[in-house]
């Protein structure tokens, strides 16, 4: 069976669930897809981007609290008296507040890292409860009851197996929403912020606004999620909306699998489920009326995160047919557009240079009055013996760093106070010593990243899925430049399986679907076999004769004697040697770096 019937076969019960199961259940279903959709916004926020947040209840609050405001108070502000009190207007109204509130909130602590920011949004959700529960004209902690039941088309939602459709349909439009938008250039910006946001941005991507973005997104399905939950009780307190269902919501994702969208649902689904029955029977098993299900769930929790830390989700994709994880993989259209190129400079332009770059680290000198130049279509080595200050001297050329002193010019612009976002938009394009891949991601999607600069289509149109022309192009040059690169064959490959080897070979095709004019190579041959260091070789060289300025740093004598055409020789911090290989390979203060003046 294809995972389409299933998905036809779970959509089939969800619609005949309501006609078919006691009042009380549908109730339970509500409630988890009320649940589900906030714990969507948290795959998105936590389980994709990386950032917990606690908070999301609050949210939620805000939501259900706008929309019981506006259509129950008698003093509606005269600019919304024609709304009249509508349920449409306080989502609408209620979703700008939430926007405005998380974009407020993200500004403030999206830049924290680490514990900071899980500790940012506790703070935010406790702000926001006892905001709730002080104001008067909201009821206080007793709370605004009366609301309307919802009405669509005539149809008045007024009893569970009525809102039930309304809550499924937009749960389903959320996840459709969601994965459209993870299968996307913006969604594959989003994926790297976990663990990859230094390589992000030297791809490009603005690492800032895809954690506004998630964040955003993450707040309004919460928002939503409370004006269906206020709409479906008809009364709201602030009990619902504090930390302790934030924690809540957290626990539904990881339960469920924190990682994908069908795990929002699941986990939901499980906890919801898992909190009913324990309330059920725990009291008949143990008697008396302790909260029991607290204490069991936390132990099975604990336990859980102990055996599958990645949540049940990824088990049952484990047990799934092969044929069936593979679905996913989007096929490259071979008649796709492709990319339009950047004009190179001409051959032997100067393209990149140090002017008595110098870099302290407190009293270490690791980069001494440095100078070097790199012109179109050359490659030049930097080499140097261990500590020499190599690394640091390509951290100031790619705008990683800033020198103490000096400055680096790329295409006659000084590269001081620019981000290394802003200079591979300029065209510098690198790979990373230690490499930097999302090793959970397919080499395509990975390479796919790399031409991240080349697309425009936002996160609208990757929502509704129509960018697809855009995708195709955008894939269809990742896949040259894997084929370029020998690796075409691996397309649908997990990156993390690929040899140390094939993965920095994949690191330059991601930096080639940028575009650059410079590429800056760090130890390119580290850990390739002879036959790929050839091939590798055998590719700069080509690279080279179409114009591109390549810098490399790299131990392996061989592979540089036979490839750059320029050497600059790195000892200490500063530069004791500059010419053509044969003239590297002879000169006696190299020799002495190197062999300690053995001759
Ligand atoms: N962020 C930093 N803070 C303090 N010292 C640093 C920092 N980065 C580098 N150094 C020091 O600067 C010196 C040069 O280091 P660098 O990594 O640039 O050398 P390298 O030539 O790249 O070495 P390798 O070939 O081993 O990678 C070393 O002594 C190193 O300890």
């Amino acid at each position: 069976m294809k995972p389409r019937y299933l998905i036809i076969i779970g959509l089939v019960l969800l619609a005949i669930a309501p006609q078919v199961l006691p009042t009380f259940q549908v109730t339970l279903l509500n409630y988890i897809g009320l649940y589900a959709l906030v714990v969507l916004g948290l795959v998105l926020l936590t389980g994709v981007g990386g950032m917990t947040s606690f908070g999301q209840a609050a949210f939620v609050g805000l939501g259900a609290y706008s929309t019981a405001y506006l259509t129950t108070t008698e003093q509606l502000p005269s600019w919304l008296a024609w709304s009249a009190g509508s349920p449409w207007i306080g989502l609408l109204i209620g979703l700008l507040l939430t926007a405005a509130v998380a974009l407020f909130l993200g500004a403030l602590t999206l830049k924290l890292s680490g514990h900071y920011l899980p500790l940012g949004t506790i703070a935010w959700g406790i702000s926001l409860y006892y905001l709730f529960g002080t104001m008067s004209s909201m009821g206080g902690h007793t709370g605004i009851s009366g609301l309307p039941s919802l009405s669509l088309f005539g149809v008045v939602l007024d009893k569970g197996e009525k809102i039930y459709y309304l809550i499924w349909v937009i749960l389903l439009a959320a996840v459709w929403i969601t994965s459209n938008l993870l299968n996307s250039r913006e969604g594959r910006a989003i994926r790297a912020l976990k663990g990859g946001q230094l390589m992000a941005e030297s791809m490009g991507v603005n690492t800032f606004r895809s954690k506004m973005v998630i964040f955003l997104i993450s707040a309004l399905f919460a928002g939503i999620s409370g004006w269906l939950y206020a709409h479906t009780q008809r009364f709201v307190n602030p009990t619902p909306f504090g930390l302790s269902m934030g924690i809540d919501y957290l626990f539904m994702a990881l339960i469920g699998g924190v990682g994908s969208v069908w795990g929002a649902l699941l986990g939901a689904g499980i906890l919801t489920m898992l909190k009913q029955w324990l309330q059920d029977w725990l009291p008949l098993i143990m008697g008396g009326n302790g909260q029991y299900e607290t204490i069991v769930l936390g132990l099975l929790i604990v336990f859980m995160m102990q055996r599958s830390p990645g949540g049940i989700w990824p088990l049952l994709v484990r047990l799934a047919p092969a044929s069936w994880r593979n679905q996913n993989h989007i096929k490259v259209d071979a008649s796709a557009e492709n990319l339009p190129r950047r004009d190179l400079p001409e051959k032997g332009q100067l393209v990149l240079e140090a002017r008595n770059v110098t870099r302290r680290f407190g009293g270490l000198v690791a980069n001494n009055q440095m100078n070097l130049q790199l012109h179109a279509g050359e490659v030049l080595a930097l080499i140097g013996p261990n500590g020499a200050g190599k690394s640091t001297m390509f951290n100031q050329l790619s705008a990683v760093d800033t020198p103490s002193e000096g400055e680096v010019l790329f295409l006659d612009q000084s590269l001081k106070g620019k981000t290394s976002r802003e200079v591979a938009h300029m065209g510098m394009s690198r790979t990373f010593q230690h490499v930097k891949l999302l090793t959970t991601m397919t080499v395509l999607e990975n390479v796919a990243l790399g031409t991240h600069m080349r697309g425009n289509k936002g996160i609208i149109s990757a929502s509704l899925h129509i960018e697809r022309e855009e995708e195709q192009r955008l894939l269809k040059e990742a896949q040259f430049q894997l084929e370029r690169v020998g690796l075409g064959e691996h397309l649908y490959t997990e990156a993390g399986s690929l040899s140390l080897g094939q993965q920095r070979i994949l690191e330059i095709a991601r930096a080639l679907c940028a575009d650059p004019c410079v590429l800056l190579l760090d130890e390119p041959a580290a850990g390739l076999r002879h036959k790929e260091k050839q091939a590798l070789a055998e590719l700069l060289q080509k690279l080279r004769q179409e114009g591109l300025a390549i810098l490399l740093v790299e131990h392996d004598m061989d592979f540089v004697m036979n490839l750059a055409d320029r050497i600059v020789v790195m000892e200490f911090g500063e530069k004791i040697a500059e010419g053509l290989p044969e003239e590297i390979q002879s000169n006696p203060a190299v020799l002495e770096a190197y062999l300690g003046g053995a001759e």
